[in-house]
């Protein structure tokens, strides 16, 4: 259940960064953003768009330009210290952590950055170690691990101080398909403390499958807030096609059969369709076979392609 209470309130945020004998660069450029209590709330966009900058402004290590962030009311840069109590921060990768301890050091060391009496670091490290799957192997230094464990001991990392508010940047970045799923029941599990989590992801799947919201942002600002659901019938209407030694006739019809968008056909014959309605991508691959072409296959387009159709087509364009 989500609460009326704003646990991420985010307005007209703004961040630059100068760069020598050009113009700044710009990270964050008006966005707006808020999170109700007990979410867990999708930040879907392109590389670039602004989303770790934005995690790094709401847990504190990077000041924002202009505008003003709050978490559970604290202001990031008036309540510096008060938001740090209150947030958890996850970084996927491997980044940060001290391969020659053990886990459970690595979770006591940052419990002791947290002044936590060690009455209550060890009881929760253990369990945080449990939670996380790494309980058998908590005691062998971290340079043994792989990669999806040294992932769930951020996981851990990030729950130390019992956050209220977690935000996970990018949190499943190279996880195999396995550690994806055991992680997505993790945010499960973290929804059913009452925590707000905050996720950003460039995959749209992962943002349907474990988010109760999902905002889109490009170039530094909200585009749009959706509903997983909407996210799922983009990705089942939006579908890429590549052929092989297409004819130049065969690609004029393909480009003119409906619910066809982006259409490429290279000098060597090969083609590239992206489809944008349901239903779409059969009629292409049927209008390929007929016309005796069979060198074919069918992925998602990327981010940036949906963004271009979808968003594009609705108005919502960057302003
Ligand atoms: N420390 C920095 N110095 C200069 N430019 C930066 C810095 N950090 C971010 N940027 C720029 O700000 C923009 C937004 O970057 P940011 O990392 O927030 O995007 P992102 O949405 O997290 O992308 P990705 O998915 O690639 O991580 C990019 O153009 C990036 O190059």
């Amino acid at each position: 259940m989500t609460g009326t209470r704003a646990m991420v309130e985010v307005e007209d945020l703004r961040r630059t960064f100068p760069r020598p004998g050009e113009e700044p660069r710009v990270a964050l450029a008006g966005l707006d953003l808020a999170v109700p209590e007990g979410e867990v709330h999708g930040l879907l966009g392109p590389n670039g768009a602004g989303k770790t900058t934005l995690c790094r402004i709401l847990s504190t290590v990077l000041l924002p330009t202009a505008g003003t962030a709050r978490v559970a009311g604290l202001d990031v840069v008036a309540d510096t210290a008060a938001v740090r109590r209150t947030v958890g921060i996850v970084f996927g990768g491997e980044r940060g952590l001290y391969n020659r301890l053990t886990a459970r050091q690595n979770l006591l060391y940052w419990s002791s950055l947290f002044h936590l009496p060690s009455s209550v670091a060890k009881p929760r490290v253990a369990r945080l170690l449990e939670r996380t799957g790494l309980a058998d192997r908590a005691d062998e230094r971290v340079e043994t691990y792989s990669r999806g464990m040294k992932q769930r001991l951020h996981l851990a990392r990030g729950l130390i101080n019992d956050p209220k508010v977690v935000i996970l940047d990018e949190p499943t970045v190279g996880m195999d398909p396995v550690a994806a799923h055991d992680f997505r029941a993790l945010v499960g599990e973290l929804r059913a403390d009452g925590r707000t989590l905050l996720l950003t992801t460039h995959d749209m799947a992962e943002a349907e499958a474990v988010c109760d919201r999902v905002s889109l942002v490009d170039g530094g600002r909200l585009i749009g807030t959706e509903q997983p659901s909407t996210i799922g019938r983009w990705m089942a209407a939006h579908e890429r096609i590549t052929a092989a030694e297409v004819p130049a006739p065969v690609a004029a019809a393909v480009r003119a059969l409906p619910g066809v968008g982006a259409v490429t056909h290279h000098p060597d014959g090969a083609l590239v369709v992206e489809t944008v309605a349901e239903g779409a991508t059969a009629a292409v691959l049927r209008h390929l076979l007929d016309h005796g072409v069979t060198a074919l296959s069918t992925g998602r387009p990327s981010l940036e392609d949906v963004y271009l159709s979808v968003i594009g087509n609705r108005g919502l364009t960057v302003r």
